[in-house]
C-alpha cells in the first residue's frame, strides 16, 4: 500500500478512545493517599485509579508555597525596565525557573503574560493523520493552564488565553498594548521553529513610536514610519537541565555517542541554579477580557475519563507535588535505580515526563532537589541516576539541534535504507492491543486508557512494531505523539530512531525478546494481567504465556519463541532475580 494511500486509510481509522471492554473490570473510584501504606495485592489495585501526585489539594498548596517561598527574591531585586513586555507562553506554563516571564518583568514596568490555544496542535500528525493531540493530553493542557493562571494571579498577574495562531495573535496584542518585547522560549524542532519565524517576521513589519515604552499606548503609534524600532521577540533557552550555552559543543559538534555527550557535560558543564522570582509581579495591564481556560470541546476533543490506572495531574501546582511526594514523602529517590525498570503503578519512577514536556516543571528544579536530598538525606546510585536520565532528555534535546528535520524521517540521522512495510491491519492490532502478545497488549493498552507507558514497555512496543512486526517505525511514533501525556518531539522521535536503529546508537540492532522481557520484568504477570484482566485466572507464570488461552498471535515472533521454559535458568540466577529482590525489599521497608 502506498504512503498517500496508507495516509487516508488510517486517518479513517476509528481513532477511538480506549477500548472499554476490557476496562470494565475496574470500578471508578479515585482514592485518597495511600502511600504510606501502599498495598502490593494486585487484585486491590484493580479496585482503583492511582492520581499521580496522590495528594490533596491542602497538602499540594503547602507543598507549593513552601517550594516558592524559597525561590522568590529578596526584596533588593531592581526593576529597571519601563513599559509592557509580552511573554508568550509555549512549552514552559510555569512560574519558577521561568527565565522569559523574569526577564519580561525586569525588564518592563508591566508584564502580558500569553497562551495562543494554537489550532494546528489539534489538527492531525504529519505522514498519517492521527490526531496532533489526543483527548488526554488535551486535558492534561487544561489543568496546566488552570493552574499558571491561578499561580500568575497569586503573583498579581494574570494570563490571557486566546485561540488562534501565534503569528496572528502576538503581533495584534503587541499593537493593542504598544509592548516593547515578547519574550517566549525557544524550540528547537521545525514546527514550533517556523512559528517562532513567522512571528518574528510579523514583529518586524511593525514599528514602535519612541513613546512606546509607555504602557497602553494608541494603536496610532505604530504606524509612524519614521521611527526606527521593532517590537523584539527575544527567545530564551529553558528546556534542558544543562543550558546551550554551557555545554562543551557548538550544535553542529555535540557527539552522536550519548555517553560521550554525557560525560563531556558532566566534566565541563555545570547546571545553572533556577530563576528566582519576586513575590509579587504585577501590577497587570488593564485588559477587558483574559478569554477563558478552553473546555475539551473547544480543542475540537471528545472528553475522555481515565477509568483505570494512573490519572496525572496537568499543572505547575501538581508537578511540584509530584517531586515532594517521590523523593521526601515516600522517600522514592534512594531506590529509583533498582525500581526504574518497572511497569506497574505510580512508584517505580519518577513520572515526572508529562510536567516536563509541558514545561510545567523545570529540570533544573529536580536538580536542586536531588543536591538538596543528596546532602539532607543520602547520595547514591539512584539520586544520581534521576540526573543521568534527565541527560538522556538534554542530549535528545541538542541532538535535535544538529540534525533538524532528519529526526523524523524514515532514515534518521544515519540516512539508512531499509525496506519497511506499512501493513495497516497489522498496525491496528498494535495500537489496539490485539497481538497475542500480553506484555504488547497491556502496554498499548496502558497508553491508549492513560496517556503513559513505562520506559521498559515503550522499548519493547517500539522493537515488537519495527523487528517483529517490519513496520514502519514513524507510525509508531506519529501514535506515541498522539497519545503520549509527555508528548515531546525530541525525545519521542529521538527514541523512536534509536529503536528503529536508524539514529545514533552504537549498538544497531536492539531487539527486545518478548519473552525475555516478560521473565525478567513481569515474571508473575501481575502487570499483564492487571490490563488485561482474562489473565488473571491463569498461573502467575502463564499470564505471560497463555497460549491458547488467550487471542491467537499475529506475527511470530523475529527471534526466540514463546516457551517460557527456555528463559527459566537464565531468568532464575540473571537481573530478574536482583530486581525482584529489591522490589520485595522496598516494599517491606515501607
Ligand atoms: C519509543 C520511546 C518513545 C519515547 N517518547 C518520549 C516522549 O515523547 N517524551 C518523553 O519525555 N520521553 C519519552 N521517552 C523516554 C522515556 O520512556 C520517558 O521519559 C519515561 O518513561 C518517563 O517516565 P518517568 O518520568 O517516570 O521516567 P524516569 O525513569 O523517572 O526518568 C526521569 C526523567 O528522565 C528523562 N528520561 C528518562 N528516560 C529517557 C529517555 N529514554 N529519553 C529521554 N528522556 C528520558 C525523562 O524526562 C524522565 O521524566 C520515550 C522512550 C521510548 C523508548
Ligand atoms: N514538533 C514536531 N512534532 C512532530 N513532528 C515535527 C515537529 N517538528 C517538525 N516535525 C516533523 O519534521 C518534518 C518536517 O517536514 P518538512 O517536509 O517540512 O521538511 P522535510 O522536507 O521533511 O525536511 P527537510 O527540510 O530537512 O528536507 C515533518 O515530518 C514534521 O512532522
Amino acid at each position: 500500500m502506498g504512503m498517500a494511500n496508507l495516509r487516508n486509510s488510517l486517518s479513517s481509522l476509528p481513532l477511538k478512545q480506549p477500548t472499554q471492554s476490557t476496562l470494565a473490570f475496574s470500578t471508578r473510584i479515585m482514592t485518597s493517599s495511600t502511600s504510606r501504606n501502599p498495598n502490593p495485592n494486585p487484585n486491590q489495585d484493580q479496585l482503583r485509579i492511582r492520581q499521580v501526585p496522590e495528594l490533596d489539594a491542602v497538602e499540594t498548596g503547602r507543598v507549593v508555597s513552601q517550594c516558592l517561598e524559597r525561590y522568590y527574591t529578596s526584596t533588593t531585586v531592581k526593576r529597571n525596565g519601563k513599559g509592557t513586555a509580552i511573554v508568550w507562553f509555549r512549552n514552559d506554563l510555569r512560574v519558577l525557573d521561568n527565565e522569559a516571564l523574569f526577564k519580561a518583568w525586569s525588564s518592563s514596568d508591566m508584564v502580558l503574560p500569553v497562551y495562543c490555544v494554537d489550532p494546528r496542535l489539534f489538527q492531525t500528525t504529519y505522514h498519517f493523520g492521527f490526531p496532533k493531540t489526543g483527548a488526554l493530553r488535551g486535558q492534561f493542557l487544561i489543568e496546566c493552564l488552570t493552574d499558571l493562571r491561578k499561580n500568575l494571579m497569586s503573583r498579581g498577574l494574570n494570563l490571557m488565553i486566546q485561540h488562534g495562531k501565534p503569528e496572528e495573535i502576538i503581533p495584534s496584542l503587541v499593537k493593542s498594548f504598544g509592548a516593547h518585547t515578547v519574550y517566549a522560549q525557544r524550540e528547537t524542532c521545525s514546527e514550533e521553529v517556523n512559528v517562532e519565524n513567522m512571528v518574528r517576521k510579523r514583529l518586524g513589519k511593525l514599528v514602535l513610536s519612541s513613546s512606546s515604552s509607555s504602557s497602553l499606548p494608541s494603536k496610532n503609534e505604530f504606524v509612524n514610519p519614521n521611527s526606527s524600532k521593532s517590537p523584539m521577540l527575544q527567545l530564551i533557552w529553558g528546556t534542558t537541565m544543562y543550558h546551550l550555552d554551557d555545554i562543551p559543543f557548538n550544535s553542529s559538534s555535540i557527539p552522536d555517542v550519548y555517553t560521550q555527550f554525557r560525560k563531556s557535560v558532566e566534566a565541563k558543564s555545570k547546571v545553572r541554579g533556577c530563576i528566582k522570582i519576586p513575590a509579587s509581579l504585577g501590577p497587570p495591564p488593564s485588559v477587558n477580557d483574559w478569554g477563558c481556560v478552553p473546555s475539551i470541546d473547544q480543542l475540537g476533543l471528545q472528553s475522555q475519563k481515565v477509568s483505570k490506572g494512573m490519572k496525572f495531574v496537568g499543572g505547575e501546582s501538581a508537578a511540584l507535588g509530584r517531586v515532594y511526594e517521590y523523593f521526601w514523602k515516600k522517600d522514592l529517590l534512594r531506590v529509583y535505580k533498582e525500581t526504574r525498570n518497572g511497569m506497574l503503578g505510580p512508584d517505580y519512577s519518577t513520572k515526572f515526563s508529562p510536567w516536563l514536556a509541558s514545561g510545567s516543571l523545570s529540570p533544573r528544579y529536580i536538580y536542586e532537589e536531588v543536591k538538596r536530598y543528596e546532602r539532607e538525606r543520602q547520595a547514591n546510585d539512584s539520586t544520581y541516576w534521576v540526573l543521568f536520565e534527565l541527560i538522556w532528555r538534554d542530549y535528545f534535546r541538542f541532538i535535535s539541534l544538529k540534525y533538524g528535520n532528519a529526526l523524523f524521517h524514515l532514515g534518521g540521522p544515519r540516512k539508512v535504507e531499509h525496506k519497511w512495510s506499512q501493513d495497516q491491519k497489522l498496525f491496528e492490532s498494535w495500537r489496539d492491543g490485539c497481538t497475542g502478545y500480553p506484555l504488547i497488549d497491556a502496554n498499548m493498552k496502558e497508553l491508549t486508557a492513560t496517556g503513559f507507558m513505562s520506559n521498559r514497555g515503550r522499548q519493547i512496543v517500539c522493537s515488537f512494531l519495527v523487528r517483529d512486526m517490519g513496520i514502519d517505525w514513524r507510525i509508531g511514533a506519529e501514535w506515541f505523539e498522539t497519545c503520549l501525556l509527555d508528548y515531546d518531539p525530541c525525545s519521542n522521535y529521538g527514541n523512536w530512531t534509536y529503536g528503529a536503529g536508524v539514529g545514533n546508537d552504537p549498538r544497531e540492532d536492539r531487539y527486545f525478546s518478548i519473552p525475555k522481557q516478560a521473565q525478567t520484568y513481569d515474571p508473575e504477570g501481575e502487570y499483564v494481567a492487571y490490563w488485561l484482566p482474562q489473565l488473571q485466572e491463569l498461573p502467575k507464570d502463564k499470564r505471560n504465556f497463555p497460549g491458547s488461552s488467550y487471542i491467537e498471535q499475529v506475527v511470530p515472533l523475529k527471534f526466540g519463541s514463546m516457551n517460557p521454559n527456555r528463559y527459566q535458568n537464565r531468568a532464575s540466577t540473571g537481573r530478574r532475580t536482583n530486581f525482584r529482590a529489591k522490589q520485595a525489599t522496598q516494599l517491606e521497608q515501607k
